[in-house]
């Protein structure tokens, strides 16, 4: 009973206080998980799926395989660039390391932000790029659009 003396036990407005308190704090978490359920299944949520379905059919109108033909033709406007083994081929030189090391970083975050990545060695000042489109099986417009961004790269 001593436990319970008016000196232990917290006064009543305390726990109403604390009470109304946590009533906050849990209303605001009904309020939040209510507001995720709706952003789930308004059409926001779909408008997204819809974009991502519209970014996916960009990239995929872009992988076709490209004729014998069509690569021969695009190589006439890209500067450098031959086919071997299937795929597009150029040798870059610099004047230093840095200036290789600079255009694979700069190259780099294109390719990244196309989602297209090149087989590239470096030695020293030199850098050897092989272009091919592996989901697609051969050379496609992305390997030309790369190889572009690399010559104007290594010009300026
Ligand atoms: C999912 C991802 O976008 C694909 O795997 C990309 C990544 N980078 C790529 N790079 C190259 N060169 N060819 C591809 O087919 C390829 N596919």
């Amino acid at each position: 009973m001593e436990y319970y003396s008016n000196f232990c036990y917290p006064k009543k407005e305390y726990v109403i206080r604390n009470y109304r308190k946590n009533m906050k704090g849990f209303l605001l978490v009904l309020i939040v998980s209510v507001m995720i359920l709706i952003s789930e299944i308004t059409p926001f949520h779909h408008s997204s799926s819809l974009m991502a379905a519209v970014n996916n059919e960009m990239v995929m109108s872009n992988v076709n395989v490209l004729s014998a033909d069509e690569v021969k033709n695009a190589l006439n406007q890209l500067d450098g660039w031959t086919e071997k083994e299937g795929k597009l081929h150029r040798e870059f030189q610099f004047n230093s390391f840095v200036e290789a090391f600079g255009f694979m970083s700069s190259l780099a975050l294109v390719a990244e932000s196309m989602g297209h990545h090149p087989e590239w060695c470096n030695v020293y000042n030199r850098v050897t790029i092989d272009l091919t489109s592996h989901d697609a099986g051969g050379i496609t417009n992305k390997d030309l659009e790369l190889a572009q961004k690399a010559n104007e790269l290594a010009n300026q």
